[in-house]
């Protein structure tokens, strides 16, 4: 039975649905080494941001399938590193999206109205009313950064209580922008405008200390700005000199450059700064959402079915590979011979959708031929998430072509690669029945399907070849499954197929180049 390891606190849901496919080990805590001694068991790991999974844990996660994360943001994973080995990665997009939001808004206004301080202040016994007088936001400016899944439930919130609203996302349209009613500016514009600001962007190099002594000198001097977003998008050290110097007004921060907070000069303020311990997706809901949401993709990887929401297959959506399923194995199997007959160090795979392979949906049908054309060096290390990454790094240039004409067959894939034999290409399609067929090889026509063992030769169309090439492989106890010839001319260069039954033995190969006529031969495992 597969092992998962879940080392953040997560909703029993979770562990209910993986434990009807796994055993669930919950390791809360664990220190780095810990986690290195630990993972090589573990089929699985599901965390959430308590746990900072390196490269370290991961390269020693020689089991490893797949990391849950149960939440939205993923920088506490190493992805780069997890691709390289394999391992998909997968999050919960929108599970916590509403507990996060509302944590912002929440913020915002307990902010304005010092509730912390106040309640605290009462709960001491004192009845202070002339200390707490606070600010409305009804009319005030709210500059959202980041209009994404977050920001968006932010913004409508925050226009449904009277706010005006600004944004700043360079990858969001004005469109978008106007339907929440926000405009949308640049961010010296947001910063020197908003009287509160809210940051709903991931921790990214452009983003980290965005808020920095710069961009916090250019804020109104009543301005507040909300974080529960990450850690580190604000400069902690230049925001409580801000905050000191009263060159803002306020602060409330959800998370922090280092968790759990350490020694801080953020602690020393006053009733200008709240400071929550990234309790963002802490409600009920949120917690049951990711939990299951992120658990049924871990069972579902587990038995061998694709995850729908994988931060390192992009395109890969479940609703797509069910369409292409069928396709994706044709590209493998091609993309598996065609790097055999280029004779390995392939350093130029052209990849020609057809018919009606010829839209962009197609895309992974690329990655399954990269995976094919690597099965051969890499074995079961290569997989749909590193599949890219490896071919990348060894140098293989990918040029990738549409052709929408559809001739004898719906759909067919076309690849061709240049290696240390040559350049050679191969062609395939499905039939009816989803079985494949080899349509063409070096631009010869055949019809045969892939098998186990076969042989390639190129060779002069004349009489007696095939009884000759035939009578050797007997010689050799080698028996013939099927045989084609494909030839585009008569009398003219050939190539002959066969499917064999056995593997052919050491040495037959340059016997079979020695019959008059060959030319050529190449044998192929899949
Ligand atoms: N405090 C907490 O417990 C929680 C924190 N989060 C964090 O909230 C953040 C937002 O999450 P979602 O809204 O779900 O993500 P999202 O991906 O839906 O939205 C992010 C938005 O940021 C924009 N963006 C990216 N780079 C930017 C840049 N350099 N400048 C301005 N905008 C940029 C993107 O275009 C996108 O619209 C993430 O960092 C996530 O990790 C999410 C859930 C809970
Ligand atoms: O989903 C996110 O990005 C969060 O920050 C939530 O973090 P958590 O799962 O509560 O540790």
């Amino acid at each position: 039975m597969a092992k998962v390891l879940v080392s953040d606190p997560i909703d029993q849901a979770g562990i209910d649905i993986l434990s009807q496919v796994a055993t669930v080990d919950v390791k809360i805590g664990l220190t780095p080494e810990q986690f290195v001694q630990a993972i090589p068991e573990y089929d699985a790991l599901m965390i959430r941001s308590g746990s900072r999974i390196t490269r370290e844990i991961i390269e020693a996660g020689h089991q490893l399938k797949i990391i849950g994360r149960a939440g939205v943001g993923v920088d506490n994973v190493d992805v780069p590193a997890a691709t390289r080995q394999g391992i998909v990665v997968v999050n919960s997009p929108e599970g916590n999206t509403i507990a996060a939001a509302e944590h912002a808004i929440a913020m915002m206004l307990a902010l304005s109205r010092y509730i912390p301080d106040a309640n605290a202040s009462v709960k001491r016994g004192e009845w202070d009313r002339k200390t707490f007088v606070g600010a409305e936001v009804y009319k005030k400016t709210l500059g959202v950064v980041g209009l994404g899944k977050i920001g968006s439930h932010v913004a409508t919130a925050a226009k449904a209580m009277g706010m005006k609203l600004l944004a700043y996302d360079p990858f969001i349209s004005t469109e978008r922008a106007e339907q929440l009613g926000c405009r949308l500016v640049e961010v010296d514009i947001l910063l020197q405008e908003a009287d509160y600001i809210t940051l709903h962007i991931p921790k990214t190099p452009e983003t980290t200390h965005l808020i920095n002594a710069e961009a916090l000198a250019k804020m109104k001097p009543n301005a507040r700005i909300i974080n529960c977003a990450r850690g580190g998008i604000i400069d902690e050290a230049a925001l409580a000199e801000a905050l000191k110097a009263g060159k803002i007004a306020g602060a409330a921060l959800d998370v922090f450059e280092e968790e759990p907070l350490k020694e801080s000069p953020l602690r020393a303020l006053g009733k200008e700064i709240i400071l929550t311990p990234h309790l963002g997706a802490s409600t009920t809901e949120a917690q049951v959402n990711v939990a299951i949401d992120v658990a049924e993709q871990i069972r579902d990887v587990l038995l061998g079915l694709p995850a729908r929401s994988a931060v390192n297959i992009p395109g890969l959506s479940p609703d797509i590979l069910e369409e292409l399923r069928p396709y994706m194995q044709l590209a493998e199997t091609l993309g598996n011979l065609v790097g055999q007959l280029a004779g390995g160090r392939v350093d130029l795979l052209n990849v020609k959708l057809q018919g009606e392979l010829a839209t962009n949906k197609s895309q992974p049908l690329v990655v399954a031929a990269l995976k094919g054309l690597l099965s051969q060096a890499l074995r079961e290390r290569v997989n749909y998430v590193n599949a890219s990454v490896e071919a990348k790094e060894r140098g293989i240039r990918i040029i990738e072509t549409r052709d929408a004409a559809i001739r004898d067959y719906a759909g067919s894939l076309h690849l061709s690669a240049k290696g240390s034999m040559g350049e050679h290409s191969v062609t395939g399609a499905l039939l009816g029945d989803g079985e494949i067929r080899i349509t063409n090889i070096d631009e010869f026509p055949i019809n045969i399907p892939p098998s186990s063992h076969m042989l390639f030769t190129l060779h002069r169309d004349m009489p007696g070849i095939i009884g000759k090439l035939g009578s050797l492989l007997g010689s050799f106890n080698v028996n013939i499954a099927s045989m084609q010839v494909g030839r585009k001319i008569v009398r003219g260069d050939a190539v002959m197929v066969l499917s064999l039954d056995d593997p052919l033995p050491d040495g037959i190969l340059t016997e079979i180049t020695k019959v008059a006529g060959i030319r050529d031969a190449y044998t192929v495992t899949l």
